[in-house]
């Protein structure tokens, strides 16, 4: 289980949360809501530990996450942004590289499964450079087809994506959830399950 609890965090003279506390258990998403500016991407750069947040204490499993440091790492899939996908590799050797990363590698033949899972049979062997946005971000969410992570944090991760790719996408989300994982994530796309509960926090601006 993710246990916020009294986490605040500033960006320059903007307080942008204060006296958070949730927490996520096993077999439940949390949707972070909140118009731009937020501070959703920050609230999840705090919960993976990229971020150190002015107050409040972040535990998984009942211990704090800078005291799990690696241990929390392989426990976590964080999917921000930036898809973190290198140009100049194929998607095979991407999600190679990823699950090294992960420290848990995988056979070529999962991840060619996985990559077809997706909708990218054929495009495995070309430089990412070479894909459109949405195939790009297809090789992206590859991992988490293969992640065996209990925790995922996904920023925005519906983006650019087509009807069949957002579709799979909440299938692969609800089957996080009902394997027993957490989830959290920001979107605008609603994120039906078939078992497991959903939780809502929405972001408005705290008072200074
Ligand atoms: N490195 C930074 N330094 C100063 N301010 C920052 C920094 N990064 C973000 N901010 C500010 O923090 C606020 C929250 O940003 P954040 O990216 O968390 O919002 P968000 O809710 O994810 O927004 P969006 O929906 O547009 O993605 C913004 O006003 C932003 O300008």
């Amino acid at each position: 289980m993710l246990d916020v609890t009294d986490l605040a965090c500033r960006r320059g003279d903007r307080q942008l949360f204060r006296s958070l506390s949730f927490q996520v258990p096993a077999q439940t998403l949390l949707h972070v809501r909140g118009r731009n500016g937020s501070g959703k991407t920050t609230l999840l750069r705090a919960l993976c530990g990229l971020l150190r947040p002015d107050a409040g204490r972040i535990r998984w499993k009942g211990k704090s996450i800078g005291e799990l440091a690696e241990d929390y790492n392989r426990d976590l899939l964080y999917f921000g942004h930036l898809n973190g996908i290198k140009a100049d590799l194929t998607g095979l050797e991407n999600l190679r590289i990823a699950r090294t990363l992960d420290q848990d590698p995988v056979g070529d033949d999962a991840i060619l499964d996985a990559l077809a899972r997706i909708g990218l049979e054929g495009f495995e062997d070309l430089p990412t450079r070479m894909l459109s946005q949405g195939q790009k971000k297809r090789v992206a969410l590859t991992r988490l087809i293969l992640s065996k992570a209990p925790l995922w944090i996904l920023d925005e991760p519906f983006t650019a994506l087509d009807v069949d790719a957002v579709d799979l996408l909440q299938q692969l989300i609800a089957e996080q959830v009902a394997d027993g994982g957490s989830v959290v994530l920001t979107t605008h796309q609603e994120v039906p399950l078939t078992q497991g509960a959903i939780q809502r926090l929405t972001l408005d601006e705290a008072d200074d």
